[in-house]
């Protein structure tokens, strides 16, 4: 039954541009949903803050090292292959980088997103930043 699974905890970052374009990278091969765009993040392992872990899995990942995660919002999503609790930090500040360690592309997007598709677990956020942020340049 659902509310037997476990949740696994993930820390994304919505990494903001001065121009408020946002960060967003498309998944890996090997990985489920492969190809789907998402923010940058991933698993909280044992032990870590959220912070902690968005730091390391943006080394890992982009070879971005961020400055202050200010800890926005929390959202679950069911997937068939895991229950995930989505901790969601903003960045404003960061060094280095956008190596695509990974393979990943990466795009900086205003509101209407110009690629898909989106990790669903996304869609709430980009409602609310959407609502934040607006619709620019149109
Ligand atoms: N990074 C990221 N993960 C998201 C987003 N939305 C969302 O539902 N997720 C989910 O959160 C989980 C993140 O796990 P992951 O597989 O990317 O993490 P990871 O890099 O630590 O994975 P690994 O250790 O298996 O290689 C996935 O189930 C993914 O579907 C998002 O916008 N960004």
């Amino acid at each position: 039954m659902s509310d037997t699974r476990k949740h696994t905890e993930v820390a994304v970052g919505i990494l903001i541009r001065q121009d408020g374009a946002l960060l967003l990278s498309t998944r890996p091969e090997g990985k489920a949903y492969a190809g789907y765009w998402e923010f940058p993040g991933g698993k909280i392992e044992a032990g870590e803050t959220v912070t902690e872990a968005l730091r390391r899995e943006l080394i890992e990942e982009l070879g971005v090292t961020i400055g202050e995660a200010h800890e926005w919002k929390v959202t679950e999503h069911d997937y068939p292959h895991a229950l995930v609790r989505l901790h969601w930090c903003k960045v404003f500040d960061w060094s280095g980088g956008f190596e695509m360690r990974e393979g990943q592309q990466m795009a900086w997007q205003t509101f209407p997103l110009t690629v898909s598709p989106v990790l669903p677990g996304a869609y709430p956020v980009l409602d609310w930043l959407e609502a934040e942020l607006g619709v620019t340049g149109a």
